[in-house]
């Protein structure tokens, strides 16, 4: 399968803040943005493999940030890295100030997604190629936080998570 680079599953959402959207802070609702990140994550998940891709699990969401009613939210998605069937999505999102355009950094989140076959089966996914600095960076990183998500889920040994053992040992 040829490689693919981030750029070719990036996905950028931008839309408003509505009040059925926000808490009663009138702040966007956790959840809201929790979904749409899910929808570009997908979207991401679908264009590096090019398959129906499901979300297995969200290793990491930080709420850095609250987000206003009537901002101008933009949701970036991209794969970070492709494994054997699953992909880690690196999601970045931003505000856009009202007046000058200019935008702050709000939130980021890690999801990982798995392509399937119409049975629900996981199937193969092309590699991924890094090519700037930060998605180089991602990259190197993503199988430590494979590891840690499957040892949190129960699905792999804590003495089988190489990645993880070596930043302590090193
Ligand atoms: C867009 C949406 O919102 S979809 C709706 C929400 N999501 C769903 O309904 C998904 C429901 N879950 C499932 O269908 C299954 O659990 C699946 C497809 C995600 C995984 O199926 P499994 O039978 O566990 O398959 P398997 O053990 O082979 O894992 C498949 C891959 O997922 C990875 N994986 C599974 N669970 C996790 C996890 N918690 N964290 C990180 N990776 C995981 C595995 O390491 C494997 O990766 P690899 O092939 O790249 O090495």
């Amino acid at each position: 399968m040829r490689a693919k680079t981030p750029s070719e599953s990036r996905t950028v959402m931008t839309d408003l803040v509505l009040p059925s959207e926000t808490n009663p802070l009138n702040n966007l609702f956790g959840g809201e943005l929790l979904a749409r990140m899910d929808r570009a994550a997908s979207i991401s998940a679908r264009r590096h493999s090019r398959r129906i891709t499901v979300t297995a699990s969200v290793n990491h969401v930080a709420f850095n940030r609250a987000v206003p009613l009537g901002s101008v939210v933009t949701v970036e998605a991209a794969v970070s890295r492709a494994f054997k069937t699953s992909m880690e999505i690196f999601i970045d999102v931003w505000i856009e100030d009202r007046f000058t355009g200019e935008r702050t950094k709000a939130n980021e989140a890690i999801y990982t997604f798995v392509a399937v076959d119409d049975t629900g089966k996981p199937t193969e996914v092309p590699p991924l190629e890094p090519e700037t600095d930060l998605e180089k960076e991602r990259f190197a990183a993503a199988l430590r936080r494979k590891q840690l998500s499957l040892v949190l889920a129960g699905k792999m040994k804590p003495a089988e998570a190489t990645e993880l053992k070596a930043l302590f040992t090193s």
